[in-house]
């Protein structure tokens, strides 16, 4: 049977540690790290999402900022909220939930959040810095996929990976980060052709196309280790809701190890998000060290 990689277990150890380092940081620096969160509009899955984040940051010890703007808030308004952010020593980490509200262009918005504090890794120069392996931020849903890959592979070098998707949250990340690691990365998409084949011949399988139940059985080669990026909420014939991965989870249980849905990468994405934080805020102080 195919090891369950528990997400929730691994979430919880990351958040520890980060407590521990924050309490390292404000002993010898007298710093609390801050991450303000930037909510624009009432998605109401991002308010979920934005409430642990705060939750959780304030349990680790450091502070939480929370600005809230409407949903027809200009990019004007935003860029302003940013500049100040940008300014503040007091934060250390900045993170504007996605999605935003379509008045909003996300690329323009994320390019001026400054690079140092850019905890979700999404600045092109933390994505520069990430494909030519010179250190940054590094996007914590990726960052979670590594973890978990970490708990049950011992040596990635030589391994071949396969990637299924593209975004920049994820798939173009994660596929750098397998590649730093000597994998022999694919990456490819939902219009790639022979998809199942090229699937097959991986060690190391990121799902993380955003399609339900795309990831068959008869994809996953004896042994493989397959991460489950993908959560869609789907109402059942039963009128149940449940959150359905990128894989058919019931059908992999010859592969080696894999992540559920829920509990598998989804916790990581918010551990990770306060270790960067952490990090942000231990970067910025030896930075002022060094002035
Ligand atoms: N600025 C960002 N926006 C978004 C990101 C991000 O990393 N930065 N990622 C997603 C949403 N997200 C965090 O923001 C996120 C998604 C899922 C989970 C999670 O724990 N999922 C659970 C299931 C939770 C549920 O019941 O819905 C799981 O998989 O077990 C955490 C964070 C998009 N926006
Ligand atoms: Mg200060």
């Amino acid at each position: 049977m195919a090891a369950i990689i528990d997400g929730r277990r691994m979430a919880a150890m990351v958040t520890d540690q980060v407590a521990t380092d924050v309490a390292r940081l404000r002993a010898h620096s007298g710093t609390t790290p801050g991450l303000a969160v930037v909510l624009v509009g009432n998605d109401p899955a991002s308010e979920i999402y934005v409430r642990r984040k705060v939750a959780e940051t304030r349990k680790a010890g450091m502070r939480s900022m929370e600005h809230r703007l409407p949903a027809d808030t200009s990019e004007e308004t935003l860029f302003a909220l940013i500049d100040t952010l940008n300014r503040d020593d007091d934060v250390h980490g900045i993170l504007v939930q996605l999605p935003l509200p379509p008045q909003i262009d996300a690329g323009r918005v994320l390019d001026a959040i400054a690079p140092t504090k850019d905890v979700d890794g999404f600045h092109p120069v933390n994505v520069g810095r990430l494909s030519t392996g010179t250190g940054g931020l590094v996007p914590c849903t990726p960052l979670g996929c590594m973890m978990l890959l970490e708990s049950v592979v011992d040596d990635f070098r030589g391994l071949k990976a396969v990637v299924i998707g593209k975004s920049n949250i994820v798939g173009k990340p994660v596929a750098m980060l397998l590649l730093e690691r000597e994998c022999t990365v694919t990456v490819t998409h939902i219009l790639t052709r022979d998809l199942p084949a090229i699937v097959r011949s991986a060690d190391i399988i990121v799902a993380a196309a955003g399609s339900p139940r795309l990831v068959r059985g008869d994809w996953v080669r004896d042994g493989a280790v397959v991460i489950d990026v993908g959560i869609t909420r789907m109402t059942e014939a039963d009128g149940v809701t449940r959150l359905v991965g990128d894989v058919a989870a019931d059908e992999i249980g010859h592969a080696r190890a894999y992540t559920p849905v829920p509990g598998g990468v989804g916790p990581m994405t918010i551990a990770c998000l306060l270790a960067n934080t952490v990090r942000a805020a231990e970067l910025a102080h030896d930075r002022g060290q060094m002035t």
